[in-house]
């Protein structure tokens, strides 16, 4: 049975399906939106959203030792993690209902329902039976954390689950090297689980520029996070008093809680590809055009489902083109992906936009690097180790930064500022040109003078 027609099926309410959906509805389209689980997807429900408001809870853990060095007398102070997840989870319900309105307003029929594609122009409801007929189908489904596929692999939790946990760990195992291994770790080791990281590559964060690796790893090392390079669990027994992970180095780890982060996969099984023609890259992401159109006639793919660079703004961005170029003026300015900034929110937090040293040494042949490493005032009075790293990468023959690397309190604030600086294409010689806030780190950024 054929219940209804839509301009837009949206099959996912996360960042790029929200986006698309209420956008599209605000232009005058008749939009459906299916979502199986909660409106708002990974970023506000099980990622960015709790993941931030963890890691704020675990930076007080410092705040209250840097205070006594300004003054102040703190008392012992204790943490409650049922507390956090009891707030954390109030939070994520308001932001819910935040976003459901918001789509609601706009016009949006919500399906609270799994979509799967049923044809061209056709998506079956999972749980009522029910088909919508379109024009126009939008998959925005998101990826879901990879299973580890070792004896025991059962036992572990994922980023899902780590910020809803009944009870705080005492000591955990991470696997995984990259940014959710990493986030994750920081956080929790601050709020006082004992933290052992291994990871499979040399370094962490693979792919950042080594000055961020390096950095994090003695930031984090300093916090008595243990890390083993090169080493990835092979086995995990569960005992009677917890669990025992073993390694490729023959290492051994008793621990209570261990976390799978070793990466995601784009969320398209059973979802009905093939019956619209659907196709897939290996690895099982949606194959897009850059109007994120996918091989079938009428049907688009955005966000985390097509693997592009997984970050919930780009997720956003290609939902708000997929609607305006349907509904609206297409006048799409294509994302500068060579110019996207990101940050890691460890502590130390990292911020990064444009190239590492190393690609800008294979790409250009003349790199100027301008470097420096402080301790910020704050550290002073503290007397604490923090530190701030900053790395500015500048095309010797066009003057252009094609890279600015940071490290330290509020590093995710400031690149998102000096990406607007390189998105505008900045030379060195407007760097020079700023006029200084002072007394900032920041201020750096713009005094820097010496090529390393
Ligand atoms: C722990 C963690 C922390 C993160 N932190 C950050 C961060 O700080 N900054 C950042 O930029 N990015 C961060 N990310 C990445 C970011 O969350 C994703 O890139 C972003 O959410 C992708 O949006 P999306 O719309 O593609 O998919 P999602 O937000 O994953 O939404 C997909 C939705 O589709 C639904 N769905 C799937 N299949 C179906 C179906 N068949 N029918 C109906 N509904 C379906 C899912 O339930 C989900 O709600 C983080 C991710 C994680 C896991
Ligand atoms: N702050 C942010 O913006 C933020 C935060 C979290 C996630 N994200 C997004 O989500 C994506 C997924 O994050 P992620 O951390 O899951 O993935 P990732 O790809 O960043 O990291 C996966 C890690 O697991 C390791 N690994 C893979 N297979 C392994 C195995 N079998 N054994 C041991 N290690 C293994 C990899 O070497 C890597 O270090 C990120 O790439 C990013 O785009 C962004």
């Amino acid at each position: 049975m054929v219940d209804d027609s839509y301009d837009l099926v949206v099959v996912g309410g996360g960042s790029g399906g929200v986006r698309a959906g209420r956008l599209a509805a605000s232009l005058g389209a008749r939009v459906a939106l299916v979502e199986e689980h909660r409106v708002g997807g990974t970023c506000v429900v099980r990622g960015c959203v709790p993941k931030k408001l963890v890691v704020l809870a675990s930076r007080f853990a410092n705040d209250f030792e840097d205070a006594k060095g300004f003054g102040w007398n703190v008392s012992t102070a204790t943490f409650h993690w049922g507390r956090l997840v009891d707030a954390v989870d109030g939070e994520l319900g308001r932001l819910e209902g935040l976003y459901r309105r918001g789509l609601e307003n706009a016009g949006v029929a919500i399906l609270d329902d799994r979509g799967v594609l049923e044809g061209p122009g056709v998506v079956r409801l999972q749980r009522s039976g029910a088909l919508l007929r379109c024009k126009h189908v939008l998959l925005a489904t998101g990826s879901t954390p990879a299973s580890l596929d070792i004896p025991g692999g059962e036992f572990c939790v994922t980023s899902d689950h780590v910020f809803s946990l009944a009870r705080q760990p005492k000591r955990m195992v991470v696997l995984g090297g990259g940014y959710i291994a990493v986030e994750i770790a920081s956080a929790l080791n601050s709020l006082g689980t004992e933290i052992t990281i291994l990871h499979r590559a040399p370094a962490l964060l693979r792919g950042f520029d080594e000055m961020l690796q390096e950095g994090l790893t003695s930031g984090l090392s300093e916090a008595g996070i243990r890390m083993h390079p090169g080493a990835v669990a092979t086995s995990i027994e569960r005992t009677s008093d917890g669990l025992v992970v073993h390694d490729s180095t023959g290492g051994s780890h008793r621990v209570d809680c261990v976390l799978n982060a070793t990466g995601r996969r784009p969320q398209t099984r059973d979802l009905g590809l093939d019956s619209a023609g659907v196709e897939v890259e290996v690895g099982g992401a949606i194959k897009v055009d850059d109007r994120h159109q996918t091989t079938a006639a009428g049907v688009f793919a955005v966000g985390d489902v097509t693997n592009q660079l997984n970050l919930t703004p780009v997720a956003i961005r290609q939902g708000q083109e997929v609607a305006q170029a349907l509904f609206g003026n297409d006048r799409r300015v294509p994302i500068r992906f060579d110019v996207a900034p990101t940050a890691v929110f460890s502590t130390p937090e990292l911020g990064t936009v444009g190239v590492t040293e190393s690609v800008a040494r294979q790409r250009y042949a003349n790199v100027k690097v301008f470097e420096t490493q402080f301790r910020p005032m704050r550290a002073t009075l503290a007397k604490s180790k923090e530190c701030v790293a900053m790395k500015v990468l500048v095309c010797g023959d066009t003057d252009k930064v094609v890279g600015v690397h940071l490290l330290g309190r509020e590093a995710a604030e400031m690149i998102q500022l000096i990406a607007i600086a390189l998105q505008l294409g900045a030379t060195k010689h407007d760097l020079d040109q700023t006029l200084a806030v002072h007394p900032t780190a920041a201020e750096e950024l713009v005094t820097l003078r010496t090529a390393s």
